[in-house]
């Protein structure tokens, strides 16, 4: 079975093209590609598949084989992917309020819906950076999901071992749970990570994000992701991030974000109440699994 390694701010999965394989049990496949010593090495797998409804499907699953509704670097990846590899007709509507239209377009079925994307070709005429209407963030608990009365988690306290955290959680089509701290290079990502990610006060886990507000136009931050663990970026959590910061008043509506893999642009447009994230895919490789 052929398979495309790529990765989007470090963020990096399998992919495979399920227009020309067939994948019978993605969520076993995921944690064994992902070993980093016994397989492929990644943070989860992708599959790539024909849809219904839009011009490509995509699917995301984990490094634990759990699958997920949305996967911001991952979506851009397979953008670039259906582009570069003609999977698809691309549009050519794709623009955000405010900002230079993209020249190419594609619309993906995802786990949360359908997300358009606009395409920035690089000089050779394949995508180099892909910019994705992520949606409206969603607040409400029940969506999220999240055990809690009130309608928004907004700096709401939380306990860990008898710190006190703040807490606010936004769903980006997946969970995010994000807290304010100013030395993130301090933190114990790998205690207090799992520690939220597995808390019962969320009945689906989710994503833990640590950010620091750097400027009003500029924060950095750190990810402990459900079902993959530390990562060197999440798209969608860098979304939520963005959502807790205005929440907040930490932020404008539009910042750079730094991730440990890179950077990415993140708008709340005020016009449609959606995020647009633009950053870069990369295709690293492409390999053959010994079935
Ligand atoms: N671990 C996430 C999925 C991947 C998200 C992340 N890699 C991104 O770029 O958004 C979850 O279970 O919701």
């Amino acid at each position: 079975m052929k398979f495309t390694k790529m990765q989007g701010l470090g963020n990096d999965y399998v992919y495979v093209n399920c227009f020309e394989e067939t994948v019978d049990r993605p969520a076993e496949m995921a944690k064994w590609v992902s070993d980093r010593n016994f397989g492929i090495g990644a943070d989860g797998l992708i599959l790539i598949c024909p849809s219904q409804t839009a011009d490509v499907k995509m699917r995301m699953f984990n490094a634990d084989g759990s699958e997920s509704e949305m996967c911001g670097n991952g979506i851009r990846c397979v953008a670039k992917y259906s582009f570069d590899h003609r999977l698809a007709e691309p549009g050519t509507s794709f623009s955000v309020p405010g900002q230079r239209p993209c020249p190419h377009s594609l619309n993906i079925e995802t786990g949360s819906g359908i997300l358009k994307v606009g395409i920035i070709p690089g000089e050779d005429g394949n995508a180099e950076s892909v910019c994705v209407n992520m949606g409206r963030p969603v607040l409400s608990p029940a969506e999220i999901p999240v055990n809690f009365e009130g309608e928004r988690i907004v700096d709401e306290p939380y306990d860990y071992t008898g710190t006190q955290l703040r807490m606010t959680c936004v769903s980006m089509g997946n969970p995010h749970a994000v807290f304010f701290c100013d030395d993130l290079e301090g933190l114990e990502l790998e205690k207090i990570g799992p520690f939220i990610e597995t808390d019962p006060i969320f009945p689906k886990r989710t994503n833990v994000h640590f950010v620091k507000v750097n400027t009003p136009e500029e924060i950095t931050m750190r990810t402990w992701e459900r079902g993959s663990g530390i990562t060197l970026a999440c798209g969608t959590g860098a979304c939520a991030c963005l959502a807790a910061c205005v929440l907040n008043g930490k932020s404008q509506r539009a910042v750079l974000c730094h991730l440990p893999g890179g950077d990415l642009e993140l708008h709340w447009c005020e016009e449609d109440d959606s995020i647009y994230m633009t950053g870069a895919a990369t295709e690293v490789y492409n390999g053959y699994l010994l079935d």
